[in-house]
């Protein structure tokens, strides 16, 4: 049995609520054939009657049957309940999904709607909706339902946002998901059960608000209502006092057993299947973000315009080794980054940076942090964070130019010709999910694998990275993986749809010196079997002599040298280089670079 409804029957109070709900809707269902009679069908000569044989509740003051009015009367009061309930999910869930997760101009317009709505009495409009429309409760319903509406709303967008920047939703952006399939498997399950909670609180609301506009006569007098038969036992109090017990007696249960089952779903749901909330522990948020002012262009080299208006110099600089050409698997020139400021200027924090990667060589760009290398990484991927733009220059991946693509286009590049190796192994996968799933994911999406075929690759990708019991990872759920493991299913993962170039952006920084040395050693094994390219981002010089070929050092926005591992290790040239080096290996002897005779082994 689901572990939720296994948890939800242990509880009493959610069992006696459930039990109680589903008679009242089994026993309103089926009105039709438990009812004695018409609940319309009047005799005078029965008025006030009391109980009889058949008519086990007696009768109104029209002499019309009291248990078929309740039975049909909770036809319409709870199907009138549905009614709102469904417009207002319709209406509040998709946009406030939307709103939570793109933000940007629908959220403020959205918000602007909902704080309307909220602002206006809801009595008054359906008082009003009712003269317009004439006495249907099945419209006025309609009208509740936008009115309730805007708590759906505000609940999901905040939410949707309080999850959109965590990093396993950017880890599944970053491999080329879209968006409405990241919203409906990563985002969706966390506000599933607010939702669920909030709809039984709300259903009590709107059999509560359906009965009122009933019991001040605004329906329709000849259909069966809760309502209506509490409106004509107050008439009639004095009469027969017993005739307002029936209706109070079904709409409180009813309520009640919706507030309860509500209480027992938020013990039952919030149980598990909420993730935990993580915090972010790096300022940059790689959210997408469309380059304002940038054209789309697949022309190698055209790039993008500068921030100025010029088309930015594409300098004949040379690259790292000192060839100029731009065959490269990656070739970015004259890259500018600008971020948009709230007093409406510009703030440049990339100055024209120059970088080459190759097939088969690992790239390191280092620089203390604020450097640039992470806006650097980011402009290739496509996911600077908003406000960010490529502000100017040009980037090519296998000979395509993709600075100023769209964010669709980007997408269509990311895990399948660029993929992603994250700092944070833990964050970037979503605990909600095993991790075969979530291997399996982009597989299925990218390369439209079955799902057994994404199953036995997944296994087998995990094999890859040296994952000795991949059946049991793939069964498992985050918090059950260590964190190196955890780093080497991300590498599993950036491979997966057999990218070209890789983006490693401080692969090993979350993990223990001997992990750091065993996921170096896979990432470097993997690009040599892959022939992949590889551009690792660090700020660790250590790393850049166990893993690269080359090193592109950079400082305040610009590269300020470049050169073979070995070469910027052993004689750095500029004496920002230099200061690097003293700083993080503090006077110690320089580690000798990589030897490749000894990785392969
Ligand atoms: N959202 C933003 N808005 C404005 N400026 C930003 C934003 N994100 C980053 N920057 C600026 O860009 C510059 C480069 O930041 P970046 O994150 O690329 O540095 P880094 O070298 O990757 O550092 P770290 O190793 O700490 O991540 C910094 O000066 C930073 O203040």
């Amino acid at each position: 049995m689901n572990p939720v409804a296994r948890r939800l029957l242990r509880n009493p109070l959610g069992l006696v609520a459930a039990a109680v709900l589903a008679a009242v809707v089994l026993a309103v269902l089926l009105a039709p054939l438990l009812s004695p009679q018409d609940p319309n069908v009047s005799n005078l000569r029965d008025s006030f009657a009391g109980p009889a044989g058949g008519h086990p509740l007696g009768f109104d003051s029209a002499g019309r049957d009291v248990l078929s009015r309740l039975l049909h009367g909770g036809r319409n009061t709870l199907g009138g309940a549905v009614l709102a309930l469904a417009v207002a999910l319709v209406i509040g869930v998709p946009s406030g999904l939307v709103a939570g997760y793109r933000g940007g101009r629908f959220d403020v317009a959205a918000g602007w709607v909902v704080n309307l709505v909220m602002s206006l009495p809801a009595m008054v409009v359906l008082l009003a909706s009712r003269a317009i429309l004439g006495p249907t409760v099945w419209a006025l319903m309609i009208v509740l339902g936008v009115l309730i509406a805007p708590s759906f709303f505000r609940l999901v967008r905040g939410t949707v946002a309080g999850v959109r920047n965590e990093l396993y939703v950017d880890a599944a952006r970053v491999s080329g998901l879209r968006d409405t399939r990241i919203i409906a498997r990563h985002v969706l399950i966390v506000v599933r059960a607010p939702i669920i909670i909030q709809t039984a609180l709300v259903a009590g609301l709107a059999i509560g608000l359906q009965a009122g506009l009933e019991f001040l006569g605004i329906g329709s007098g000849s259909t069966p209502t809760w309502g209506a038969m509490l409106n004509e036992a107050f008439t009639n109090i004095e009469r027969a006092p017993t005739m307002i017990l029936w209706p109070g007696l079904a709409l409180g249960l009813t309520s009640a057993s919706l507030v309860l089952l509500a209480s027992a779903l938020r013990d039952a749901l919030e149980d598990r299947t909420t993730p935990p909330p993580r915090r972010r522990p790096r300022t940059t948020t790689p959210t997408p973000s469309p380059t304002p002012g940038a054209t789309p262009s697949t022309t190698p080299g055209a790039g993008v315009a500068d921030a100025e208006g010029d088309q930015a110099d594409v300098p004949s600089v040379s690259s790292p080794d000192g060839s100029d050409d731009r065959a490269g698997l990656l070739s970015v020139r004259g890259l500018k980054v600008s971020y948009a400021m709230a007093d409406g200027t510009s703030k440049q924090v990339v100055h024209g940076v120059d970088l080459d990667v190759r097939e088969g060589e690992i790239v390191g760009l280092v620089g203390e942090s604020g450097s640039g290398k992470t806006q650097t990484a980011f402009s290739i991927l496509g996911i600077l964070p908003e406000g960010g733009h490529v502000s100017g220059g040009s980037v090519t991946v296998d000979g395509r130019e993709i600075a100023g693509l769209t964010e669709r286009e980007h997408r269509a590049l990311r895990g399948n010709v660029i993929a992603y190796v994250p700092q944070e192994p833990m964050s970037n996968l979503d605990p909600s999910f095993t991790i075969g799933a979530q291997l399996m994911e982009p597989m299925r999406y990218k390369l439209g694998l079955s799902r057994a075929e994404a199953r036995r690759r997944a296994v087998d990708l995990l094999r890859q990275v040296e994952i000795t019991d991949p059946e049991r990872v793939m069964a498992s759920h985050p918090h059950q993986i260590s964190g190196g493991m955890a780093q080497r299913v991300l590498i599993a993962g950036a491979i997966s749809c057999d990218p070209k170039l890789l983006i490693a952006d401080e692969p090993t920084t979350a993990l223990d010196v001997m992990v750091q040395a065993e996921v170096l050693a896979l990432l470097r094994r993997l690009q040599k079997e892959r022939d992949l390219g590889v551009l690792l981002v660090t700020h660790n010089l250590g790393v850049v002599a166990d893993a690269c070929d080359r090193v592109a050092v950079m400082r305040e926005g610009r590269i300020v040298e470049t050169g073979t591992a070995e070469k910027i290790l052993q004689s750095p040239g500029d004496p920002y280089t230099r200061t690097l080096l003293d700083a993080v290996l503090d006077q110690a002897p320089t580690r000798r670079p990589w030897q490749p005779a000894k990785e392969t082994t």
